[in-house]
């Protein structure tokens, strides 16, 4: 195959991260499969391992992937401890996909939080 000369290429990470031949029920929502201690896979996610690479991989991957990491997941951890998170039922959680330049949310993501009893939320 010729790639004529200054094709951009895109590393198709959504049909990596959908391959049923590495990954079992590709489209169910389970985030326990990557944790090893639920018998999940250990991957690493810092470009080790390009069954899933958020960061990218190679010289140009993510330099800030370490604070990423952390950030994310305090901010996942402060907003799981100070708000409870109900359903919206006026705009119900769908999860279909679309295709950009990334894949996003198709519908955005909707929930309310309140903020749990002697959670202070500043
Ligand atoms: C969860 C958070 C983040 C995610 C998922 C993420 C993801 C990515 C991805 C996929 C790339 C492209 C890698 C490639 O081309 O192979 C990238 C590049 C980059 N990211 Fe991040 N990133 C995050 C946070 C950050 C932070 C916190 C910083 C800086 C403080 C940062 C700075 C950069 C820079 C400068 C590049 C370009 C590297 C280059 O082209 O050489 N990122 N990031």
């Amino acid at each position: 195959m010729v790639i004529p000369a200054n094709t951009i290429a895109m590393v198709n990470m959504w049909a990596i991260t959908h391959d049923p031949g590495i990954w079992v029920d590709p489209t169910g929502f389970e985030p326990e499969r990557l944790l090893a201690r639920t018998g999940g896979a250990e991957v690493d996610v810092r470009g080790g391992d390009l069954t899933l690479a958020p960061f990218g991989a190679g010289r140009r991957a993510c330099p800030g992937a370490n604070l990423g990491l952390a950030t994310v997941s305090h901010w996942v951890a402060q907003l799981v401890h100070r708000f409870e998170w109900l359903p919206d039922v006026a705009r119900p959680v769908e999860l279909s996909e679309m295709l950009k330049l990334s894949c996003e949310m198709k519908k955005p993501l909707c929930a309310l939080a309140v903020p749990r009893s002697g959670s202070s939320t500043t």
